[in-house]
Parts: C-alpha cells; structure tokens; sequence
C-alpha cells in the first residue's frame, strides 16, 4: 500500500481533491462508549481550515447522526454526511433527509427482548435505526450479529457492521452512495475523490472514490481492505491534515 501523506500532500495543496473524512478511528481515537471519545482540541478549526483549502470540498461522512457529531465537534460550518449517507447538511443549509425512519419503538422492543439473555449491551438510539455495541462484552458477539440478522429480516432492515458494533438501519444507503451524491454537487463534480476511513462500513465509501477515479486510505491495517493507500493512526490522518491546513491561503 501506498503511504497517503506523502502522495496525496502536492496533488490536495494542487486544487484537485475532494477529500471525504470518516469520524470515529480516523479523525478521533475509539473509545470504550461512544459518548467518550476526546476529540483532539481545535479539531473542528483545523477541519474547516483544511475545508477552505479544498474551495470547500471537505466532507465529514460518518455512521454517527449529525446531532451526534455537532456535540463532538462544538460550533463548525463543516460539511457533514451523518447515519451512514442517511442525511447530510451543508454548510449554512438546513439539514436534509435521505431515508425515512422505520417504526423505531417496535424494533427496539423487539431487540430488547432478543437480548434480554446476553450479557449487558449497549444499545444507542439513532435517528434511523440502532446499533448494538457489544465492547463490553466481546463473547456476545456470535449472538448480538445472528440477533442482527434475524432483526433485519423481520424489519426489512439493513445491517452494518463496524468496530464491535451491529447496527440496524434502513436499506439502500451508505458511505459510498453519500460520496456518489456529492461529487455531483457543484464545487466537487470533475475533481479527485480521497476517502479516509478505517472501519468496515468505509468500504463503501474507498470502492465509490475509486469508481471515480479516486483513492481510498485506510487508517491502520486491516485486512481485506479494498483501500489502495493507508495511513497507519489518527495521529497520522491529523498531522496530514495539519500539513494541507498550513498552506491554507
Ligand atoms: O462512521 P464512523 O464515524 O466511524 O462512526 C461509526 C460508529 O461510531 C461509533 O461507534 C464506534 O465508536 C465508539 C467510540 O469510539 C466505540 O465505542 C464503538 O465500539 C465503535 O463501534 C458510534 O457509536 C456509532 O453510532 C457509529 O455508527
């Protein structure tokens, strides 16, 4: 693999690069809940700088919902999409839905009593569905993603998996139908995809950027990853971006 920062630093600083950055593990170190997670300080500045470097083609696509990530990021005008290309706001634009929530009190009733017998999950409430964290307890993962699928099929759901997460959620999106949109948004049409993700729903959005004749940059190393470049920690992904932010005009 290709080490990103030290190929893609002259093409972004070109003018060329739309650069769409996954949260969790690649711009925030993971943590034991996701309401634990220390983003570094002056994350959303140093964003916003990279963001005006790019003529505005900067942005966030995460499985967190936009509300979500504006109590982590604090006062920004970023670009963001949230719940997996679920809804998206630009900057200064309210934020627009893609998909409709299902009957969310039924699924959580019905996941309730399906793990009822595992050891305690967390179990986070989205806009579009719910995940099951089951970092807390690891052997239950076998059950939690059986529980998933079975969930799914019942609701007529979607599964996603990620980092000792299963989440439930409606079908037909995800990160790289969120990078599709937007590069067909003015500003981002005819330029070069950069997708930075580590975790196994960034697959869509590494496969969309490359479909487009860009690159996907995997944060750390796991494997299977269709990624052509990498960067090995989120230490890494903000010292790049601190890089590219230098050289904002
Ligand atoms: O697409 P992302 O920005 O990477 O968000 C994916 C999910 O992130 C959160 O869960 C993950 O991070 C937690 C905090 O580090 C960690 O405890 C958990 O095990 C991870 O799966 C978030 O809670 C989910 O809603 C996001 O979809």
């Amino acid at each position: 693999m290709l080490c990103a920062r030290e190929n893609f630093s002259s093409e972004a600083l070109a003018g060329n690069i739309s650069l769409f950055l996954d949260f969790d593990g690649t711009l925030v170190p993971l943590a034991d809940h996701p309401d634990a997670i220390e983003p570094a300080p002056g994350l959303a500045p140093l964003l916003e700088r990279v963001g005006i470097r790019l003529d505005g083609r900067l942005m966030l696509v995460s499985g967190r919902t936009i509300a979500d990530l504006d109590s982590h990021l604090g006062d920004h005008r970023l670009a963001l999409y949230g719940s997996h290309g679920m809804e998206r706001r630009l900057p200064g634009k309210p934020r627009e839905d893609m998909a409709e929530a299902g009957d969310l009190v039924a699924l959580r009733a019905a996941v309730d009593e399906a793990v009822d017998a595992l050891p305690p999950l967390l179990i986070e409430e989205k806009r579009f569905g719910l995940a099951l964290h089951y970092r807390q307890a690891p052997e239950a993962e076998g059950a939690v993603l059986q529980i998933a699928e079975d969930m799914a099929k019942r609701f007529g759901m979607a599964v996603k998996l990620g980092k000792m997460v299963a989440e439930l959620l409606p079908r037909g999106f995800d990160k790289g139908s969120a990078v599709e949109a937007a590069m067909a948004l003015s500003g981002f049409a005819g330029t070069t995809p950069l997708f930075v993700g580590d975790d196994i729903t960034d697959e869509d959005g590494f496969l969309a950027a490359q479909r487009l004749g860009g690159t996907g940059i995997l944060v750390g190393d796991r494997i299977g990853s269709a990624a052509t470049a990498a960067l090995p920690d989120t230490g890494a992904v903000l010292d790049w971006l601190h890089t590219l932010a230098a050289e904002a005009p």
